[in-house]
């Protein structure tokens, strides 16, 4: 499902390789594309030889993962051969489609290691002028270095090709995880776990002066351990930050966000009123957060927390007029046009939140106007079922503020979200290390490489008396 704001474009094509005899490359690799989808707008049939027209293959260096096993292969083979190109690859299945290019699983040659590389056809993307989204998308990819972001291996450009070499997730995205729970939508403890490892990952961009601006469940992926990794950086912005550090006063720790709070009376029939529920915020059921069992009295981590130093990255100063986004989860202040900052990236943290706990978003109306007049002029609203804890609520009320300089995040960051007290008791520096509530199943590469394989073989053997080119389609 695309909700994408931007011009939606179905990009679903087929990749061939094709093997010329007459070629004077031998049996070397050549890669077509051709459109196989009625409402793609894109259509091209390009013959490229990535041997003759490699224009530059970088492989990415990450010094503290360069015990990485799957580092190690791109190096050997980029070594071996003096660079990288599709042809290194076997292309096993096609993952999806986005606006800008297509992301196929993919093993590299001689290796059972996987990896999806997206890729983007440049005279497409000159054609309908989307090349600063993928300068942007790459530069971005770049220069990530952080558990619950994606790592790029590397990127080649084959002539007309441009290809991002990147992390396989075998999980699936967070949309269609929900839309695999039972009641469509994730447990508070869930929805936690996941929320917590965005708002880490949204932090971490945001210190590099990264704006995200397309939060939403399906750019969330999991990775084979369950943990997350949000993808998909090419509505990004870039701009400067000045990240500060901030000492808890010596009158006290620094003060945790008030909560935005509920009426006094209980009788209260306001129905934007929130009202505490008895319902506890579960903590993690991992190990490194259930309580010890030990006499010795029990660390507070809330306290703790507080009681630290913070590290505030906000790019507060960074302004973009550009409409881009998702409807159901566009901020008012683009929505209005009135010049957008890193604060569309709290509320879009507030409706993903919303939409993991409910199953849907909170101002989704008919159609994407109505849907854009209710994120202006609607208030929010609750849904009685299921029932969601007090804090989580409350979060979510605070960060869904119309206003972006009241809206929570907007003057601290992620520090000031992650003293909310729906997270109160998570440990944030060890959550990569704390069980995540779901192991998906993960996809069979090698059920699917023997299908893939299988179909290959009928193609070549169809196709090899013909016209003298050897075709298989992979997809
Ligand atoms: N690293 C990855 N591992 C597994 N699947 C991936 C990976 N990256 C992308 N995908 C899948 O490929 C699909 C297409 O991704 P892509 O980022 O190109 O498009 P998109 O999410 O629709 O965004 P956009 O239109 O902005 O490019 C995604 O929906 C996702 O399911």
């Amino acid at each position: 499902m695309n909700r994408k704001v931007n011009d939606l474009v179905n990009y679903g094509k087929t990749i061939s390789v094709l093997h010329s005899k007459n070629s004077k490359y031998g049996d070397k690799g050549e890669f077509t594309q051709s459109s196989n989808s009625s409402i793609c707008e894109y259509s091209t049939s390009t013959s490229i030889s990535e041997e003759r027209n490699l224009s530059g293959c970088i492989v990415i260096n990450r010094p503290h993962m360069s015990k990485d096993m799957r580092w190690q292969a791109i190096n050997h083979t980029m070594k071996q051969n003096g660079f990288l190109g599709l042809r290194h690859f076997n292309l096993l299945k096609k993952l999806g489609c986005g606006d800008i290019g297509t992301v196929y699983l993919a093993e590299l040659v001689g290796t059972n290691y996987p990896f999806a590389i997206k890729v983007m056809d440049n005279e497409f993307l000159e054609r309908r002028q989307k090349m600063p989204r993928a300068h942007m998308e790459r530069e971005i990819l770049s220069i990530l270095d952080h558990p619950f972001l994606p790592t790029l291996y590397a990127h080649f450009v084959s002539e007309n090709l441009s290809c991002l070499v990147m992390e396989y997730c075998p999980g699936g995205d967070l949309h269609v995880l929900r839309q695999k729970q039972p009641a469509r939508y994730f447990h508070e403890q869930a929805a936690r776990f996941y929320v917590a490892e965005v708002l880490l990952a949204l932090e971490y961009l945001h210190m590099l002066g990264i704006v995200y601006r397309d939060l939403k469940p399906e750019n969330i992926l999991v990775r084979e351990d369950g943990h997350i990794m949000v993808t998909d950086f090419d509505l990004s912005l870039r701009c400067s930050v000045n990240p500060t550090l901030l000492q808890p006063s010596s009158s006290g720790p620094l003060e945790p966000p008030r909560m935005s709070g509920p009426c006094a009376g209980s009788s209260c029939i306001d129905p934007f009123c929130i009202k505490p529920t008895c319902q506890q915020v579960s903590c993690f059921k991992s190990r490194l957060l259930s309580a010890p069992k030990s006499r010795k009295a029990k660390p507070d981590l809330t306290a703790l927390n507080r009681s630290l130093p913070q590290l505030v990255a906000e790019p507060t100063e960074a302004r973009s007029n550009s409409f881009v986004g998702t409807h159901e989860y566009l901020a008012p202040e683009i929505i209005k046009g009135e010049g957008h900052g890193s604060a569309v990236d709290w509320w879009t943290f507030g409706i993903f939140l919303y939409e993991l706990l409910y199953g849907r978003t909170p101002f989704k109306g008919p159609g994407n106007d109505e849907t854009l007049a209710n994120v202006i002029l609607e208030n929010l609203r609750f849904p009685e079922t299921p029932l969601v804890s007090f804090q989580a609520r409350d979060l979510i009320k605070g960060l869904l503020v119309k206003e972006p300089e009241n809206r929570l995040g907007s003057q601290r960051g992620a520090a000031e979200i992650k003293q909310h007290p729906f997270f109160d008791g998570l440990n944030w520096a060890l959550i990569r290390c704390a069980s995540p509530p779901e192991l998906p199943e993960p996809y069979d590469v090698t059920v699917s490489k023997a299908a893939s394989l299988e179909k290959a073989k009928k193609y070549l053997d169809y196709n090899e008396s013909s016209d003298g080119h050897l075709e298989f389609e992979l997809f």
